[in-house]
């Protein structure tokens, strides 16, 4: 479990987290939601020790090794789709390992007949199943997802939820999933957490999202006036 304990965080005497607490489950799917400016990329940022807390601890990412999929898949564009997997497991896996990796990954994600086009060829689409399957390709054991799926239209969104759930159920760890959206928070994730204020407070959290009736969820979230 990773866990915030009574942690506190400032930026420029603005409290973000004051004696902020909050647990993810390892190797379960975590969301995080709530209005713009509430502090989930903090909380992500810290999770990820790109930030640290200025009161408190986090506990339990000591061994962590991080994956990272963003809004905008952050694809070099001098890289083709292989290259982009390979390039960063150079130095996780031998030459043969590796090309076994990158084509799984890519044959996952429906990518590998496109495995020599340029960031330039691919759709929006494409190239975020890309930057999802990279992700994944990595052994990390902590993911980050900030509004990975944002943009998109119906129909793709629908396609790289299946292919995440697809990914994570073959390679699960533990996944931090922030997103503005009630029907992709309610489709991925395991527990969400809606958060509100400044400095932020824990508003409510579902705790086995996937178990339950998927219209009593979405009725509570939406009543919260989230977003
Ligand atoms: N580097 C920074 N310097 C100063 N203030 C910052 C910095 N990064 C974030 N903030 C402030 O911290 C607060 C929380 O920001 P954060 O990005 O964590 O919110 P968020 O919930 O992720 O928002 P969004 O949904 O818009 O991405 C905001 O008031 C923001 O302006």
């Amino acid at each position: 479990m990773i866990e915030f304990q009574n942690v506190s965080f400032q930026y420029n005497d603005l409290d973000i987290l004051k004696n902020f607490h909050i647990t993810f489950r390892r190797n379960q799917i975590s969301c995080l939601m709530g209005p713009s400016g509430v502090g989930k990329t903090t909380i992500a940022n810290m999770m990820a020790k790109l930030i640290f807390p200025q009161k408190g601890q986090v506990t339990g990412i000591e061994n962590a090794v991080y994956s990272y999929v963003f809004q905008e898949p952050r694809l070099l564009p001098w890289y083709s789709v292989y290259e982009s997997i390979d390039f960063v497991l150079k130095d996780v896996y031998p030459i043969q390992e590796r090309k076994k990796v990158v084509l799984k990954y890519l044959e996952m994600v429906g990518l590998e007949s496109f495995r020599d086009y340029e960031p330039e060829q691919l759709s929006g689409g494409m190239a975020q199943r890309v930057s999802l399957a990279r992700a994944f390709a990595y052994p990390s054991n902590v993911l980050i997802m900030d509004e990975p799926f944002k943009g998109l239209d119906m129909k793709l969104k629908q396609e790289m939820l299946s292919s995440f759930q697809r990914l994570w159920t073959e390679s699960k760890r533990t996944v931090l999933f922030i997103t503005h959206d009630i029907e992709e928070a309610i489709s991925l994730s395991h527990e969400i957490y809606v958060l509100k204020n400044s400095p932020v407070e824990i508003l409510e959290n579902i705790v086995g999202v996937q178990g339950k009736d998927n219209h009593l969820i979405r009725n509570k979230l939406q009543n919260i006036h989230l977003l």
